[in-house]
């Protein structure tokens, strides 16, 4: 067991804690060299007094030099920001694994330079893969990359397959993700334009960030895990299918070509799957509760009611059209979310601004061949999401 040296990106947020949680309990594995955080100084302040990493990335110069005055007397910490500063700690030569924990398409750029780098690239940053997915891909085998899913169902689905990926497509016939149904599964839908910002982010297993808790409650966190899936276990649209469950204890599924089906069981607890990433392909302790299925509640499952959660169906949808849809489409909801959480708009028309995005706004030929041609089109289709927005509010 050699010591991997880790840079945490997003170090700050619910992955972020939880993955600095997993690696105190293993210090003679893990040794954390780069942080970083987008606004709360203090927090990855707080972080660096007590891991000590190299460097320490806030992309804004703002932030940085309040960064800088945090930690005046702790000069082993080299404070970095700017543009390409991400990009930098994700491809240093002294980082063998690289969480990507970022929200958002903000974490495409470090992603595609760890993957370039030949890094073992932890990927919780769902969003990277949605936007980026077939550059991404390309970046991890020409960067001799190893990718290893983060996201729970992700993390499920890779531990019910073989070690050997030439052997992935022969196992499965088709995989099946699960879902919570989120905090609105049975809420009456006609009452859906009335819910808040604090009623949608109370999700009823797991404790995460406020983008991906309303995510799952529009059920567009699973529409970006199904596009999520099809790149990171190459498989085509129609072998990956959604059930409810509403416990979060089987994380997901495979189904197999014989017919049998395996699944990963635990707690809703991401410790668990952030330490099989860390380990993999050992595995350690982690900190979350063991499952113990003679406490645990009956486990039910139930198809989706696809009139309540009208969104889920976009994944397929735009993996079957031109290739970016997924981008304009990733696009539009990070800016439906954040509009909806500033209340600007209602939780239902989340929906409207996504659907609305994709039809007005089209990816152009080679856009989706490199980065500068993504960023395009996610700003493109931020703005088309933004005259949406404006429409809606009158
Ligand atoms: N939370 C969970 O349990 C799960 C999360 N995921 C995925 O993991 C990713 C992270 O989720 P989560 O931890 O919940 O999110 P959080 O919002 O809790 O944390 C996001 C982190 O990214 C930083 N950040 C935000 N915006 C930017 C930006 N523009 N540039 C650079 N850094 C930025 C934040 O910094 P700051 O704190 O300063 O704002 C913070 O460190 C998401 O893609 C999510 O879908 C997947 C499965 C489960
Ligand atoms: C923990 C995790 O992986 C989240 O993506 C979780 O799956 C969200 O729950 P939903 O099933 O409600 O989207
Ligand atoms: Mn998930």
């Amino acid at each position: 067991m050699s010591l991997q040296r880790v840079c945490i990106l997003g170090s700050t947020g619910s992955i972020g804690e939880n993955t600095l949680d997993v690696i105190a309990r293993h210090p003679e594995r893990f040794q954390v060299v780069a942080l970083s955080a987008a606004s709360r100084v203090e927090a990855l302040a707080a972080q660096c007094r007590r891991w000590r990493p190299a460097y320490a990335v806030m992309p804004g110069a703002v932030q940085a030099e309040a960064l800088r005055a945090a930690l005046v007397d702790l000069p082993g910490t080299e404070v970095l920001s700017g543009e390409d500063a991400l990009a930098r700690i994700a491809a240093l030569p002294e980082v063998d694994t690289v969480m990507a924990a970022i929200v958002g398409a903000a974490g495409l750029a470090p992603c595609l330079a760890a993957a370039r780098a030949g890094k073992r690239l932890l990927l919780a940053n769902k969003e990277a893969l949605v936007v980026g997915g077939a550059l991404f891909m390309r970046a991890v085998a020409e960067g001799g990359a190893t990718l290893l899913p983060i996201d729970s169902e992700h993390s499920a689905v890779f531990q019910c397959l073989p070690q050997d990926r030439a052997h992935w497509d022969a196992h499965i016939d088709h995989i099946v993700l699960t879902a919570s149904g989120g905090p609105f599964r049975q809420r009456d839908p006609a009452t859906l334009s009335e819910v808040t910002p604090e009623q949608a982010v109370a999700h009823p297993n797991w404790v995460m960030g406020r983008k991906i808790s309303v995510d799952s409650a529009t059920m567009m966190n699973k529409a970006l895990e199904v596009i999520e899936a099809r790149w990171l276990f190459g498989l085509s649209p129609e072998r990956i299918r959604v059930l409810i469950h509403p416990q979060s204890i089987v994380h997901s599924m495979v189904v197999c070509r014989d017919g049998q089906v395996l699944a990963q069981l635990g707690t809703p607890d991401m410790r668990g799957p952030i330490a099989y990433g860390l380990a993999w392909p050992e595995r350690v302790a982690c900190g979350a509760p063991a499952l113990d299925l003679s406490r645990a509640a009956a486990l039910s499952f139930e198809p989706v009611d696809a009139a309540r959660f009208p969104g889920l169906q976009l994944a397929w949808d735009t993996l079957a059209g031109a290739e970016g849809s997924t981008a304009v489409l990733n696009a539009a909801n990070e800016v439906a979310v954040a509009a909806f959480l500033d209340r600007r708009i209602r939780f239902d028309q989340i929906h409207a601004v996504n659907a609305g995005t994709l039809d007005s706004c089209a990816p152009a030929a080679g856009e989706t061949d490199s980065l500068d041609g993504l960023l395009a089109l996610d700003g493109r289709a931020r703005a088309a999401a933004a005259r949406h927005i404006a429409r809606l509010r009158g």
